[in-house]
């Protein structure tokens, strides 16, 4: 299943709960540099999948491999340093720290100076002009002063998606980049996205199959935990099979 430009690949995985196979027999491929989106039904196993690509949740069985690396259980700060981050989640922001110092506090953390060095006045000013270009590519610069918890929820999102390009990922991972956001937010993040993919690889679990149309490049079908088709997303969306498991679902 893995060929030479797969960055990120697994085989045969699968993980259980209590004896129930909520990802089973999992075969990915996913390309350098392309944006593949993890699709599906609700419960076929996608936010499963993505815990343990990302190490929060160790496989039952099978083989995640990295850039080349078996990653196989690994945990998930190892798995960040090897260059795979996801998105952080809005809870984990604090409310009265300003957005540019949670950028330089994520900025430190990739250079591992530890928290001894937290918050040191010194270290922060070296790090305050590479958070400011992160912010702008974010389109944060102007709200760099404001505390985190001011921001209107949009915004906290591209705060989080800072945090991450803040690593400097080779593989970006990305939980329902655009759950809960009006039409207006979730245009600009379909072009955020689209503007920080650029030398990247990015991976997003969505369920706005607009948003998966206008920025994946190969789509994932889960269903009940296995593959049910892989491929782009013109040929995904007509395909028989998932025009089928999507109706069950509505129906069900
Ligand atoms: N910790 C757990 N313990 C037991 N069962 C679990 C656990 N986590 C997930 N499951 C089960 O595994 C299946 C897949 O769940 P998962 O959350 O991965 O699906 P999903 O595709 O992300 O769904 P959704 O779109 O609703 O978020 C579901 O049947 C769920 O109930």
């Amino acid at each position: 299943m893995d060929d030479d430009r797969s960055i990120l690949a697994t085989h045969g995985l699968c993980r259980d709960f209590q004896g129930f196979r909520a990802v089973n027999a999992v075969d990915l491929a996913v390309a350098e540099g392309t944006v593949h989106a993890l699709v599906g039904p609700n419960g076929a196993g996608k936010t499963t999948l993505f815990n343990l690509l990302t190490g929060f949740l160790p496989p039952t069985a099978g083989r995640i491999t990295f850039a080349g690396q078996d990653i196989t259980g690994q945990p998930p700060e190892r798995i960040a340093a090897r260059g795979i981050a996801r998105s952080f989640q809005v809870t984990s922001l604090f409310a009265q720290m300003g957005v540019r110092a949670h950028v330089e506090l994520a900025l430190q953390a990739r250079e591992g100076l530890g928290r001894r060095f937290w918050r040191s006045e010194n270290l922060m000013r070296r790090f305050s002009a590479p958070a400011q270009d992160i912010l702008a590519e974010v389109g944060l610069a102007d709200l760099a002063e404001r505390p985190a918890g001011s921001l209107p929820y949009g915004q906290k999102r591209a705060l989080e998606l800072a945090l991450a390009l803040a690593l400097d990922p080779r593989l970006l991972l990305l939980d329902e980049p655009t759950a809960g956001m009006g039409l207006e937010d979730v245009d600009r993040t379909v072009a955020l996205i689209a503007r920080i993919r650029k030398g990247r690889t990015v991976v997003m679990v969505e369920h706005n199959m607009t948003v998966v149309g206008s920025l994946a490049d190969t789509v994932t079908v889960l269903q009940r935990g296995e593959v049910l088709v892989t491929g782009p997303y013109e040929q995904v969306r007509s395909d028989p099979r998932v025009v089928e498991a999507y109706l069950g679902a509505d129906v069900a």
